[in-house]
C-alpha cells in the first residue's frame, strides 16, 4: 500500500473522539446456533467496514484455527476503508512471564493493529476462576498491556464483570482500571458480563469511575436483563466514549447491545456523527445482509431495521398517519433505509385501507363508499380466519374485486379432487385432478406429488402452463398451516399461508376452510392469479362468467 493510500484511508476513518466498536465476529459468534466459516467472517467484516464502524473485533487468534486464518486472510484480502481490525485475547496466564505466553504471542502474530485484552476486575473471579492473588492479576494486566504497546499495538482492556465487581469491591475494581490505563491502555472498557445491570446504575458507576480514574472509558453490555442498548446509552450519558456492540445483537446467551439501535440513537437522537455520511441509510440493508450470512432470519420486530419496525396496524394510527406520518413514528424510516407499511386487518379503519391502497398503487381517496365496503369485507373475512396483514397479495385481489364489481379471474374452477393411497408397505401415492376453464377452453390435468397439496399444485400448474407460460417462473417458497380453534362448539378451521416468488419479488396469499386442502386451493388460486397480474396480464373473465369463489372439494 502506498503512503498516499494510507493517508487517504486514515482521512476516511471515523474520528477517534468516539469509538463504535463491533464484536459480531467475536462475541456475536458466541451465540448458540451461529457457526461462521472464515468466508462468512470475511463477508461480515466487509459489510461492517462499508457501514463505517471504527473497529472490528475479528476473533481470538490462536484460540482456534478458524480465527487464526481469518486474521491472515483479512490482512491480505480486505482493504479496510473505515475500520481497524482488532484481535481479542486475555492477559497473560498467572505465573507465566508475558514474553513466554503462547496466547499473547498469538495476538502479536495476528498482526492486528489493535488488541482487546479481557481482564478480571471482580475480586471473586480472580480468586475463584483465575485461582491467583489480587496482586498477580494486576501484574498480569500491567505486563500484558505494556508488552503489547511496546510492540506498537493499540490496546483496549475489557474489564470483565466490572459492574458486579465494583459492587463487591469498588477499590479493587478501580485499581484494575488505573492499572490498565497506567500501563498504556487507550480505553478501559467496563463490561456488564452477566448482563444484569440497569441503566441508572450503569450511568452512575461510569460517571464515578471516570471522575475517580480519569481513564478513557468504554462500555460492553450483555443483554440478559433486556437492557443492553439502554445500558450502552446510559454509559455514554455517564461519559463513556467507546461502545462495543454486535450486529443484530447477536452474542453469548441472549446477546449483546445491538449495534443498529445504538448507532441510530447516537446519530439521530444524540446528534453525534459516529458513521460516515449516508451510512445510516444503509442500516436496514446491512442488518439483513449480515443476518443472511449468519443464516438466521432477520428479526422482524427489531427496532429501526425490522420489517415491522414501521408497520402500522391500528386504524386510529393510520388515520393520524394520513395527515402526518410523524404523528405515529419516532423517526422517518428512510433515515435508516427502512419504509413505512400499512397493515390491513380487522383493526383497520378507512384510513388504513386508503393508505394500503396507495402503497399498492390504487388511489381510493374520496370514495368513502368503496373504502367502507373494503373495510367491512376485511373484517368479515378476518372473523372467518383470514389474515390480510400476512397476505398482501390476497388483500390486493380483494381490493380489486371490490373496485371492479366482482371477482375477475384468469381461470374458473370447475372442480378439483385429490386421492391419497396408503400402501401396506408404507409407501404413499398422492394424485390430484383439476378441471377448469381458461380462455374459453375446458382443461383437465392431473398431478402427482409428495402430499395432496403438492399434487394439487402440480395439477393446477399443469392445467394452466399451456395457456399461461408466465407461470413457469413462479415458485412456491413457503407454506404454513395453522389450525384455528373453533369457538362455542363450532368446528376448528384451517388457515394456509403461501409465499410465492417470481425470482425478484415475493408475495403471500391466504386461504381458510374447514380442511387443509381446500384452504390450500384458495391460497394457490390467489398466488397464481396475483402472479399473472404481476406479469402484466389482465383477466378476461367477467364477473358474470365467474362464480363467486367458494372453498371447494371434498373433506380431507
Ligand atoms: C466474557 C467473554 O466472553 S471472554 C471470551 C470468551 N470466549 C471464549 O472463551 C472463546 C475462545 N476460548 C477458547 O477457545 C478457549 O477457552 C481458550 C483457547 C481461550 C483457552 O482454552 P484452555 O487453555 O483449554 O483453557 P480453558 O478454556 O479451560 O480455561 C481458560 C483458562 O484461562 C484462564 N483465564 C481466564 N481468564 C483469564 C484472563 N483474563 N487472563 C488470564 N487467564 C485467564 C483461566 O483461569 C483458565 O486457566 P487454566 O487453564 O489454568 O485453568
Ligand atoms: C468481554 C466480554 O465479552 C464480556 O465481559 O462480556
Amino acid at each position: 500500500m502506498t503512503a498516499t493510500t494510507e493517508q487517504d484511508q486514515e482521512s476516511r476513518r471515523p474520528s477517534d473522539a468516539f469509538h463504535v466498536f463491533d464484536t459480531t465476529l467475536r462475541d456475536g459468534a458466541q451465540r448458540e446456533g451461529i457457526n461462521l466459516s472464515v468466508a462468512d467472517k470475511l463477508a461480515i467484516a466487509r459489510h461492517l467496514d462499508d457501514f463505517g464502524v471504527g473497529f472490528i473485533e475479528g476473533g481470538w487468534p490462536g484460540a482456534n484455527p478458524r480465527d487464526t486464518e481469518f486474521f491472515a486472510r483479512a490482512r491480505e484480502e480486505i482493504a479496510f476503508r473505515h475500520a481497524r481490525l482488532v484481535a481479542f485475547g486475555s492477559t497473560r496466564r498467572a505465573g507465566t512471564p508475558v514474553e513466554e505466553d503462547a496466547q499473547v504471542r498469538g495476538l502479536l502474530d495476528s498482526q492486528a493493529p489493535v488488541i482487546t485484552l479481557v481482564a478480571k476486575s471482580h475480586d471473586r473471579h480472580v480468586e475463584l476462576a483465575l485461582r491467583t492473588t489480587l496482586e498477580e492479576n494486576l501484574a498480569m494486566i500491567r505486563d500484558t498491556v505494556a508488552y503489547l504497546t511496546s510492540h506498537g499495538r493499540r490496546v483496549f482492556v475489557d474489564c470483565e464483570h466490572f459492574f458486579d465487581g465494583y459492587a463487591a469491591n469498588a477499590e479493587y475494581a478501580l485499581d484494575v482500571v488505573r492499572t490498565a490505563a497506567g500501563a498504556g491502555a487507550d480505553v478501559v472498557v467496563l463490561c456488564d458480563t452477566n448482563g444484569g445491570m440497569l441503566p441508572a446504575r450503569v450511568q452512575a458507576v461510569v460517571r464515578t469511575v471516570l471522575a475517580d480514574t480519569g481513564a478513557r472509558l468504554g462500555i460492553h453490555a450483555q443483554d440478559d436483563s433486556g437492557c443492553a442498548v439502554a445500558n450502552t446509552l446510559a454509559a455514554v450519558d455517564g461519559g463513556a466514549t467507546h461502545v462495543q456492540c454486535t450486529a443484530n445483537g447477536y452474542g453469548e446467551r441472549v446477546g449483546n447491545a445491538n449495534l443498529f439501535p445504538v448507532v441510530a440513537a447516537l446519530e439521530l437522537k444524540y446528534g453525534k456523527r459516529v458513521l460516515p455520511e449516508g451510512a445510516l441509510r444503509e442500516m436496514t440493508r446491512v442488518s439483513h445482509a449480515i443476518a443472511e450470512v449468519v443464516n438466521l432470519p432477520p428479526a422482524t420486530h427489531q427496532p429501526y431495521v425490522g420489517v415491522s419496525a414501521f408497520a402500522h396496524k391500528g386504524g386510529l394510527h393510520a388515520s393520524a398517519i394520513k395527515v402526518d406520518p410523524d404523528l405515529y413514528q419516532h423517526i422517518d424510516p428512510e433515515q435508516v433505509g427502512n419504509s413505512m407499511r400499512m397493515l390491513v386487518s380487522d383493526m383497520a379503519g378507512r384510513a388504513s385501507v386508503e393508505l394500503k391502497g396507495r402503497e399498492l398503487g390504487f388511489d381510493l381517496e374520496g370514495d368513502r363508499e368503496l373504502v367502507g365496503r373494503i373495510v367491512a369485507r376485511v373484517k368479515e373475512q378476518e372473523l372467518k380466519g383470514f389474515t390480510y396483514e400476512a397476505a398482501d397479495a390476497s388483500f390486493e385481489l380483494l381490493l380489486r374485486d371490490e373496485l371492479e364489481g366482482g371477482p375477475r379471474r384468469f381461470f374458473r374452477l370447475e372442480s378439483w379432487r385429490t386421492i391419497t393411497d396408503q400402501r401396506a408397505d408404507g409407501g404413499m401415492e398422492n394424485e390430484a385432478t383439476v378441471r377448469l376453464w381458461a380462455k374459453g377452453e375446458r382443461v383437465l390435468a392431473t398431478g402427482e406429488g409428495n402430499g395432496p397439496v403438492d399434487a394439487l399444485d402440480r395439477a393446477l400448474r399443469s392445467a394452466l402452463e399451456q395457456t399461461f407460460p408466465e407461470l413457469a417462473r413462479l415458485q412456491l417458497v413457503d407454506y404454513k398451516v395453522r389450525i384455528l380453534e373453533g369457538t362455542h362448539g363450532t368446528q376448528s378451521t384451517t388457515r394456509v399461508l403461501i409465499s410465492t416468488s417470481d425470482g425478484t419479488t415475493e408475495w403471500s396469499t391466504v386461504g381458510v376452510a374447514s380442511n387443509v386442502i381446500a384452504a390450500s386451493w384458495q391460497a394457490l388460486d390467489d398466488a397464481y392469479t396475483y402472479g399473472l397480474l404481476r406479469a402484466g396480464l389482465r383477466p378476461k373473465e367477467s364477473p358474470a362468467e365467474s362464480p363467486a369463489r367458494q372453498p371447494a372439494g371434498p373433506a380431507a
